[in-house]
């Protein structure tokens, strides 16, 4: 069985291609050169030469600070593209899985984020990404839409991969305490992507509508900053930062208004697909090894 995969290029793209294998499918791997997704008639060329059973979206506009002053941009992929998507799944009776956003999130809550709670992005990334969403919803009832959050891997860029830079570049980092969430380790969410569609295409088991899915436990930036550098500290060498100081968010400002809090009950995924929470940490120690490798800082054993 082959999928489609639109989106190739970015890290969770390379994550998936890396694998397909295990779970069984092959994979027609599309990057951003073979297809622009804002584009109808690339889309319609590539659904065209492509023979395939289900349809991943991993494609996206990122820049949460550049969306601001880029919302052209922005709108064309997350929402635009998205909905063409859906509109050619739907067309060739292909099921979809599109990956989107904790930061569609008005941040306001306390509790878990139910996957049918309201939706109130603060930031355009964050509404692009929620207007793509119910594009996507409208234009194909086979369609499921995966939210995730805070993702990392080795493919980045990503949060943990600057807090690895700072960490030979600077003696102390500061780091916003009160942004709540939950890092998701891109290869956790690969494995649960492949998962479901592979249950998709061999089961009863349907995948409609919206789906949370990220890491555990929850943890503010700062939590997840101490974390990646106590890895950095443990493994590498060389590494000049001494301390992570908690702040606030108003001693950080950016552009993007992100959300307070943004933790994702994931409890529809493991009651429907039995796909489970992965413990961020694993990735954690996989992801700092693998970039202190590439700075040739690794200890050696
Ligand atoms: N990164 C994160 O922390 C989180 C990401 N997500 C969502 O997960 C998904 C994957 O994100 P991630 O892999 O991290 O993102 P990346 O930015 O690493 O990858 C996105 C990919 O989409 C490509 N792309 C951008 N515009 C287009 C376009 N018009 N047509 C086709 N391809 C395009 C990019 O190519 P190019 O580089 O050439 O522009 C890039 O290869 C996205 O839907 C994102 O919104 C959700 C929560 C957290
Ligand atoms: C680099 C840095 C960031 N921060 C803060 C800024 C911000 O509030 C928070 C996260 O910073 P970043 O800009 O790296 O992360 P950001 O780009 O906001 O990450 C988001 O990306 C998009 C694509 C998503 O969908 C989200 O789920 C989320 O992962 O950490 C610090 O406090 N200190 C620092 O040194």
């Amino acid at each position: 069985m082959k999928i489609l995969l639109l989106g190739a290029g970015g890290q969770l793209g390379k994550d998936i291609q890396a694998r397909c294998g295990h779970h069984g499918l092959d994979i027609e791997a599309v990057g951003h050169g073979r297809c622009d997704i804002a584009s109808k008639e690339q889309l319609r060329a590539v659904f065209g030469e492509v023979s395939c059973h289900g349809v991943i979206n991993a494609a996206a506009y990122t820049k949460v600070d550049q969306a601001e002053r880029d919302v052209d941009a922005a709108t064309r992929v997350n929402q635009d593209g998205a909905g063409f998507v859906a509109e050619l799944c739907c067309e060739k009776g292909l099921p979809l899985l599109h990956v989107s956003t904790d930061y569609v999130f008005d941040g306001t809550g306390a509790e878990p984020y139910a996957h049918d709670a309201l939706v109130g992005p603060r930031s355009v990334y964050g509404k692009t990404k929620a207007e793509g969403e119910k594009k996507v919803l409208g234009a194909h009832p086979g369609a499921a839409v995966v939210r995730t959050s805070w993702l990392f891997g080795e493919h980045g860029p990503n949060f943990l991969k600057t807090m690895v830079r700072l960490a030979f570049e600077r003696e102390e980092i500061r780091v916003v305490s009160d942004q709540v969430g939950c890092p998701t380790w891109s290869g956790h969410l690969a494995d649960a992507l492949l998962s479901m569609m592979k249950q998709r295409l061999t089961s009863e088991v349907v995948a409609q509508g919206v789906y949370h899915y990220c890491g555990a436990p929850q943890s503010s930036w700062y939590e997840f900053a101490d974390a990646i550098i106590g890895e950095v500290k443990r493994l590498g060498v060389g590494c000049k930062v001494r301390a992570v100081h908690p702040i606030t968010t108003e001693e950080y400002p950016t552009p993007a208004e992100r959300p307070r809090y943004s933790v994702m009950d994931c409890s529809r995924i493991e009651r429907e697909f039995g796909i489970r929470q992965g413990d961020w940490h694993e990735g954690v120690d996989v992801v700092v090894a693998h970039q202190l490798r590439e700075l040739k800082a690794l200890k050696q054993p």
